[in-house]
């Protein structure tokens, strides 16, 4: 298949979720395969990434996910065009905690065009939680009722569910 054909050259977009949700890993697995680095380790505040994938320029904020830097989350919403929310899927007991703070990015007026895509991570891991269970505990169609949005499964270590993560925010974003 090819992508970019009829989307946006460039888009910036805002990777959040809680720490340890995997979303630099993530971030690193959308990257060309020469610029990904081998080791990741917690963010501290946040990293520009930029690089070329599915036919487009991107421009990502790679933000952390700890408690103590979720408020530099909306420093960047002017710019922002696509929102990935990253959730873990084997970590059942903060998934309310993430609902929260889902809550909190996708009811700011600034982020009220831009398209959502939750990515539940770490669906390698045994006993980790369905979409299905996910999709009821986060309340996702009554909290992302205004947005263009969906939820997609990945594993940033086997590097599943990500061509397609990023074909959606392509065909999304509008132009
Ligand atoms: N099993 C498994 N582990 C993963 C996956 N993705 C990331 N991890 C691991 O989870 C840990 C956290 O990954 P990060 O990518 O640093 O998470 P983060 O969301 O960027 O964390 P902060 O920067 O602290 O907010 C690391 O040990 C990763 O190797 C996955 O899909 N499956
Ligand atoms: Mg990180």
């Amino acid at each position: 298949m090819k992508f970019g054909s009829k989307g946006k050259k460039s888009i910036t977009a805002l990777v959040v979720g809680l720490d340890n949700s995997g979303k630099s890993s993530i971030v690193n697995q959308f990257k060309p395969k020469k610029m990904m680095v081998k080791e990741i380790t917690p963010t501290v505040g946040f990293k520009i990434e930029e690089f070329k994938a599915a036919g487009t320029s991107w421009k990502m904020y790679d933000m952390s996910g700890q408690g103590r830097y979720r408020n530099l989350w909306s420093k960047f919403y002017q710019e922002i065009e696509a929102v990935v929310f990253v959730v873990d899927a084997s970590d059942r007991l903060r998934m309310v905690v993430a609902r929260e703070e889902l809550k909190t990015v996708i009811e700011s007026p600034e982020l009220s065009r831009a398209p959502v895509l939750v990515l539940l991570n770490k669906t390698d891991v045994a006993g980790h939680e369905d979409s299905a269970t996910v999709m009821d505990l986060l309340e996702l169609p009554q909290l992302l009722a205004s947005h263009t949005w969906t939820m997609m499964s990945a594993s940033a270590v086997k590097d599943e569910g990500l061509e397609d993560a990023l074909s959606w925010i392509v065909s999304s974003v509008r132009t």
